[in-house]
């Protein structure tokens, strides 16, 4: 059984797979408890899932990207289970997860694609150090998404990478879409604060990447 909040089609507005056509499942438990957060009707919600209902659903959508978010999709017991399934339809292409990094787990690495997404400062929450050092060393086929806000979230997120001996590139950075300030004015302030640090821009191949479906206005 997966705790699934909800089930949607869009498309992908985050990271490095931006624009691809997706089917969304959106995971219905989330214990991290994050200031900013945008899906808090996620944190206790929706219904149990089996495997086949959701399966069915993939299937009859003929979408080849699947994206499982939620919630925290890595708080399901039942996620290997459901990655090896999906995987084993030959339309779908690729599954992305999003998790915050607040907990590792070995899962099921067939057509995965991890994105690691951890929660600055601004967001009230522990940065998962450790968990993150776990990710980078078990998972292949890793994306590090940081979403950012202030010059404390960029400065824990250049320690981080400094530490790190080896991170996958492109490294994603977003910024941080909060109700205080219009997203717009964030981005803008945000990519500033990044140029100007040449220093950084040079070491990393970065990229900046807004979350695009919240300026087209869809989920
Ligand atoms: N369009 C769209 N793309 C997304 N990529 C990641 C999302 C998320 O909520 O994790 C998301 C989302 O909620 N909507
Ligand atoms: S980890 Fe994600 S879903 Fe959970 S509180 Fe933080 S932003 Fe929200
Ligand atoms: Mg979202």
């Amino acid at each position: 059984m997966i705790r699934v909040c909800e089930i949607f089609e869009s498309i992908q507005g985050e990271g490095l797979t931006l624009g691809a056509p997706s089917i969304f499942i959106r995971t219905g438990k989330c214990s991290v408890g994050c200031k900013f957060c945008d899906t808090k009707y996620s944190w206790d919600s929706g219904r149990d899932y089996t495997l086949n209902e959701i399966s069915k659903i993939v299937q009859e959508s003929r979408i080849p990207e699947v994206v499982i978010t939620g919630g925290e999709p890595l708080e399901e017991e039942d996620l290997p289970e459901l990655l090896k399934e999906l995987s084993s339809f030959s339309q779908v292409r690729r599954i992305t997860l999003e998790t915050c990094g607040h907990m590792f787990r070995e899962l099921p690495k067939e057509k995965l694609h991890l994105v690691v997404s951890p929660k600055p400062p601004t967001m009230g929450v522990k940065f998962p150090l450790s968990e993150l050092q776990m990710f980078l060393k078990f998972y292949t086929d890793l994306e590090l998404k940081f979403t950012l806000f202030s010059e404390e979230d960029f400065s824990v997120i250049k320690d981080f990478l400094n530490k790190s001996k080896k991170v996958p590139e492109p490294i994603v950075l977003q910024p941080l879409n909060v109700p205080t300030e219009n997203y717009s004015e964030t981005c803008k302030r945000v990519i500033s604060l990044i140029f100007s640090n040449r220093d950084f821009i040079n070491r990393y191949r970065i990229r900046i990447i807004p979350q695009v479906h919240k300026f087209i206005g869809v989920k």
